[in-house]
């Protein structure tokens, strides 16, 4: 679960974070790919609570003399909001709310929003879910959104495409190379995108610990995609290529878009093939 590495990170109000040991997953993906309309399903299925980054400084810049203009002005031209205020916000809402399962939309949007959340809460996430979409479906879905935004017309939103490609995408990268990415589709139809984003969430929900691994239950074993577990020999039968079983990667990637990791490492057993390591997340 997100794994907490400084206990020592206090928030303005002296409580701190990693005390609640939260649990964080970051939804990431361009502008219009679906984060706020994915994350409100997973609410309602996995009973996380939904943080967006993008919402949370719209209400401050309604609310803050302070910051107000700023924020204003930077989500006009389609920038990012230096981390200071971001983080503070998050940290706050993370702590006045009792749950310990949160989900963190459109943040971390650059390099420096990412290290300096880390450095601040002391929180890693347990996974990034990344929503892939073309810009030619995402500007389609922007322009037709509707929700009155300052930042939903056409000269910013190609703004956000650019800020993205250049700081955002990075950000993705480097969790992939830890692999932390959990890539989707996110070009179907709703219903569809998140019949694939509840396979990557099922497992961590449904998930045994037993020395050191998961055992999955043959009813979520069902469930999952092929893809993601390591073949089950019928019988007990000499193999004739030992490293002939599928990795679980269906989801993750050592690159968003390709490939994946060849860390021994991380492979599954093939000896107790119902035994999938952490790592894996089933
Ligand atoms: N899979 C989808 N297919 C078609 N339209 C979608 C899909 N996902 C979201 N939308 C619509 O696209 C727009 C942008 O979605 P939203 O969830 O607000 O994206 P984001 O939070 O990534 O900016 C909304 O009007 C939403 O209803
Ligand atoms: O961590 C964040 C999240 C959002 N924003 C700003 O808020 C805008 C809208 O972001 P949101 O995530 O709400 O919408 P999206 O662009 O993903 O549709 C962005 O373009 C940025 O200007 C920001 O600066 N930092």
């Amino acid at each position: 679960m997100g794994t907490v590495v400084d206990s020592g990170k206090k928030e303005a109000n002296g409580s701190s974070l990693s005390e609640k040991k939260a649990t964080v997953v970051f939804v990431l993906g361009g502008p219009g790919s679906g984060k706020g309309t994915q994350c409100t399903n997973i609410v309602e299925h996995f009973g996380y609570t939904h943080l967006s980054a993008g919402d949370l400084l719209r209400a401050e810049k309604e609310s803050s003399s302070e910051n107000g203009t700023m924020i204003q002005n930077m989500i006009k031209e389609g920038k990012i909001v230096p981390s200071v205020v971001t983080i503070k916000l998050l940290q706050r809402a993370m702590q006045a709310n009792n749950n310990d399962k949160f989900l963190i939309d459109g943040f971390p949007r650059n390099e420096e929003n990412r290290a300096a959340f880390e450095s601040v809460t002391g929180i890693e996430p347990e996974f990034v879910l990344f929503l892939d979409c073309s810009e030619e479906v995402m500007e389609r879905r922007l322009l037709g959104r509707n929700q009155g935004r300052a930042d939903d017309n056409i000269d910013t939103i190609r703004k956000r495409f650019k800020v993205y490609m250049e700081s955002t995408l990075p950000v993705i990268e480097y969790y992939n190379s830890k692999g932390k990415v959990r890539k989707i589709d996110a070009e179907k139809p709703v219903e569809e995108v998140f019949e694939a984003v509840k396979s990557v969430f099922t497992p961590l929900h449904e998930k045994v610990h037993f020395f050191g691994r998961i055992l999955c239950s043959s009813k979520t074993r069902k469930r999952l995609p092929k893809s993601v577990l390591p073949d089950v020999p019928k019988k007990k039968k000499k193999s004739l290529s030992p490293l002939s079983a599928t990795t679980p990667q269906a989801t993750s990637s050592s690159r968003p878009d390709q490939g994946s990791t060849s860390d021994p490492a991380e492979q599954p057993s093939t000896s107790a093939p119902y035994l999938i390591p952490i790592s894996q997340r089933c």
